[in-house]
């Protein structure tokens, strides 16, 4: 593979609703797209999931086009790359921020693909033509308005549907939920909103059958959390707190969780999670794909790595709509019955429109082997 250049795209875009956790609210989405070219003049795409602020990890937009730009792009040129996932080995001297890392070494896997004429799910060894989706749903205004989503959602055929909990807004909530929709899939994800002190509050949710309890204690924990999950019957999911394959095993070993949620982007890419993967369906834990509302760029990657054999349980990729008046991508993701059908095109098998995402660029900067 020979990479002619990169270049970095400063994008915002509105969501359709904004999306409100426990750390904070986010509608005007503001994140980076990558585009790898080569000498023939094809494009590999891939999108920084950090967001304006460093609320979910320490990673922002602004910090990600600076790793990529003075940091990562360079370590590109240095080297003839045989295979995508050698990009992850070379970025390892730089500490962190995975994000920035996941960004381009997506667009190297799409490129790598295209140049392949397969599809990207199967360049990563997936083996399913259709993926199971579930959708995350923000903290909403009140219990009637959270009640009339998810049966919006449930309508729409979505398999799972996940909610977020922080103290004042959990146990009364999911006791609605689930005495409206006693039957159906459901979790909830505190982000990190709870403490030791919360364990009985949150030991009182075993009744009310959630799937997973996601990320209830602090971003950086694991002792705490394998604490707690020796007081719940109700799996404990970690999300924040897992960023490699190190991680995973680390978590396991120590009983912090039972369940993980993958992120292509807070691992550093497609290679880390597959390795996550593995190991999960080595040691018999189910994982799925987590979101970080991106556009379809993005969501094509969450697309594909969905297609390996240990995503059993369905993930928050839900459909193009949910998100955006107008996606980035042609066509846009679609969700029937609640599934997504996995492309058979070469790469992320959805068509970047460039008119869309020249419209959504704030500005771009274009990086060149040698320069
Ligand atoms: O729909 C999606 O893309 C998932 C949205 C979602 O649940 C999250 C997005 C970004 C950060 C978090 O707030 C949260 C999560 O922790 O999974
Ligand atoms: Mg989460």
């Amino acid at each position: 593979m020979k990479i002619h250049s990169i270049i970095l795209r400063m994008l915002t875009m509105r969501m359709k609703s904004p999306f409100t956790t426990s750390f904070g609210t986010e509608w005007n989405k503001q994140f980076i797209l990558v585009e790898a070219r080569d000498e023939d003049g094809r494009s590999g795409w891939g999108e920084a999931v950090a967001m304006a602020e460093p609320l979910y990890n320490e990673e922002t937009v602004d910090t990600v086009w600076i790793l990529l730009k003075k940091h990562l792009l360079p370590l590109l040129w240095q080297r003839e790359l045989n295979h995508p996932r050698e990009v992850a080995g070379w970025f390892t001297p730089i500490r962190r921020n995975y994000m920035a890392k996941a960004a381009v070494e997506g667009a190297i896997w799409d490129l790598f693909a295209k140049e392949q004429g397969i599809p990207l799910y199967r360049a990563l060894g997936g083996n399913k033509n259709a993926i199971d989706v579930g959708i995350s749903i923000g903290i909403q205004k009140n219990q009637e308005e959270l009640l009339a989503v998810i049966e919006k959602y449930c309508n729409e055929g979505y398999k799972r549907i996940k909610i977020k909990i922080m103290p004042g807004w959990d146990t009364e909530i999911i006791a609605a939920v689930r005495c409206r929709f006693p039957d159906i899939l459901l979790m909830a994800d505190a982000n990190s909103a709870y403490t030791l002190e919360d364990i009985n509050r949150l030991a009182a949710l075993d009744r009310y059958q959630l799937m997973m309890l996601e990320q209830p204690l602090a971003h950086d924990d694991m002792i705490d959390h394998a604490q707690l999950q020796q007081q719940l019957r109700t799996p404990v999911c970690l999300d924040e707190s897992i960023h490699s394959v190190e991680d995973a095993r680390k978590a396991i070993e120590l009983g912090s969780c039972r369940i993980i949620n993958i992120k292509v982007g807070r691992v550093g890419g497609l290679t880390e999670a597959c390795r996550i993967h593995d190991f999960c369906r080595s040691h018999n834990v189910p994982v799925w794909c987590g979101g970080m509302l991106e556009s379809g760029i993005g969501r094509a990657h969450n697309i594909a790595i969905t297609t390996l054999p240990g995503f059993t349980l369905p993930g928050d990729t839900a459909a193009s709509s949910r998100y955006w008046e107008q996606d980035l991508i042609l066509p846009e993701v679609t969700v029937e019955q609640g599934r997504v059908q996995v492309p058979e095109e070469p790469g992320i098998g959805y068509e970047p429109c460039r008119e869309r995402i020249d419209y959504h660029t704030l500005y771009s900067e274009t990086f060149r082997n040698g320069e």
